[in-house]
């Protein structure tokens, strides 16, 4: 298999320098995500353009934000992202995928099959999840406000340290609910990442860590 020229081109754009192998690996989930992308609805960026400069550019966000041999969930992975790209540019880490949509988690696990990668997925709610298993990181892209986020998780910070959520302009906005609706008791926020996203200089991407106050989130401090 060779790198499509259109995926090579996009990349070049945006200045990304990723190897061969790995480039090789992203292009064929995309390619067997964008199949399974005929039959059920799991994303609207059907051109390497877009799968680049907004979703390959989040994940590379987050890659280098996770510590080595950390244990991942990503919650409401729908079509993958970030947690299938993540477990291909980390192969160090260990990633799990939590959906709750059925055949949406069914497609990830016949993706995560056909790639080889040694990627659990879950069938579920993330939350409920949280019941039974511990991760060090939760990632997450376009699922919930970070109120929701935060309440989902309240009952089970013991069992994660911290959420690293990627959010667009509106996070500002969504930070001052939580803060009203008292959802951010406790938590720390802080943004830990900046960049612009697509071709809009406007548009700025951001990625959110939220981790317990207190004795629990101290290494975060
Ligand atoms: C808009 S899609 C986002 C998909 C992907 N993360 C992305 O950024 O393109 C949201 C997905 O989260 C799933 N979802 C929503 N709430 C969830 C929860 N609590 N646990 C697991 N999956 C959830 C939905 O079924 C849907 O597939």
């Amino acid at each position: 298999m060779s790198l499509d020229p259109d995926f090579a081109a996009a990349l070049a754009k945006h200045s990304m320098e990723i190897d061969e192998a790995i480039a090789l690996q992203l292009q064929q989930y995309v390619q067997v995500m964008w199949r399974w992308n005929e039959q059920l609805n799991l994303t609207r960026h059907t051109t390497w353009e877009l799968f680049v400069s907004r979703d390959l550019r989040d994940c590379l966000q987050l890659a280098v934000l996770l510590e080595e041999g950390e244990e991942v969930l990503d919650l409401g992975s729908g079509n993958g992202i970030p947690g299938i790209p993540l477990a291909i540019l980390r192969p160090d880490i260990e990633v799990s995928l939590a959906e709750s949509v059925a055949k949406r988690a069914k497609a990830l696990s016949e993706i995560v099959g056909e790639l080889g990668l040694p990627v659990a997925v879950y069938g579920a709610r993330g939350e409920d999840l949280l019941e039974d298993f511990r991760f060090s990181t939760i990632v997450s892209r376009a699922v919930g406000s970070i109120a929701k986020f935060c309440r989902w998780v309240e009952p089970h910070w013991a069992s994660v340290d911290r959420l690293l959520l990627v959010k667009g302009p509106k996070w500002v906005e969504e930070r001052g609910d939580a803060r009203h609706l008292g959802a951010l008791a406790n938590l720390q926020l802080r943004r830990v990442a900046t960049y612009p996203l697509g071709d809009e200089e406007s548009s700025e991407g951001v990625i959110l860590q939220i981790w317990p106050s207190g004795a629990r989130g101290k290494r975060f401090d």
